[in-house]
């Protein structure tokens, strides 16, 4: 569960970027968050695995307030909800294998199941055979499906992605949002920031518009709307 009351988010160069942002988002749901350029979407995605502080109003995510809490237990935050990015931000010096072992390495997880939890989301990406190259020797689609696969490689709850297709032709980027699509059936909560109009308005999931800072829509089989 996902509940953001009454957030604002000021930088501190005086720019509003969320303006009163109420939301519910139940587990296991699909969301899509839509907008115009600068509307406030990566904000709004970014409090969510508190990469940004709102300052004011209050963030749940699995029953922990994320304006509340405190540096020292982020860490604990991020096992819960895992990140994709549209430049992926993968370690360049490491393999594939290991750029995802290293995510539960630093969670502290037992050295003896890594290598199964590695294999496994390797395979449902569909990359085992590449678990020893480097990300430079790979594809953007397929470096974009190492960075799901160490995202859900801790199992969490919620996936958060910031236009993870933004850099991705668009066959593609229906290979990534299949993958998006079976973490979701299997239960996962799924917030994406996305310009891509023609994958909204095919998946008929939720869509959240923002503008300006605010939420102007909200609809259980959303479409993308008029934005660039
Ligand atoms: N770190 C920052 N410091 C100051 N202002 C920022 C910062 N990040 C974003 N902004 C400003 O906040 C507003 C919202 O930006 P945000 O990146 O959330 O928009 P967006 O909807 O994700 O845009 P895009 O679709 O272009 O990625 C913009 O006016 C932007 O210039």
């Amino acid at each position: 569960m996902i509940e953001m009351k009454e957030v604002y988010k000021t930088y501190s160069n005086g720019v509003l970027a969320v303006n009163g942002i109420n939301i519910s988002i139940h587990p296991g749901e699909f969301v899509y968050v839509v907008g115009p350029s600068g509307a406030g979407k990566s904000t709004f995605i970014k409090m969510m695995y508190r990469e940004e502080k709102p300052t004011k109003g209050s963030i749940i995510i699995n029953n922990m307030n994320l304006a509340e809490i405190k540096e020292r237990n982020v860490p604990y935050l991020r096992r819960s909800i895992g990140v994709v990015f549209q430049d992926f931000k993968l370690l360049e010096k490491l393999t594939v294998y290991e750029n995802i072992a290293f995510a539960l390495e630093v969670i502290g997880e037992q050295p003896k199941n890594i290598k199964k939890k590695v294999l496994d989301v390797l395979d449902l990406v569909q990359l085992k055979h590449k678990a020893r190259h480097f990300p430079n020797e790979l594809s953007g689609g397929e470096q974009q499906r190492v960075s799901i696969a160490r995202s859900i490689v801790n199992n969490p709850a919620v996936v958060i992605a910031d236009e993870p297709t933004g850099n991705l032709d668009p066959d593609t980027s229906w290979g990534i949002m299949n993958i998006f699509e079976e973490i979701n059936n299997r239960g996962t909560t799924l917030v994406m920031a996305t310009h891509n109009k023609e994958i909204v308005n095919t998946m008929k999931k939720r869509v959240i518009a923002i503008e300006e800072g605010q939420i102007v829509r909200d609809e259980a089989r959303g479409e993308y709307g008029t934005y660039d």
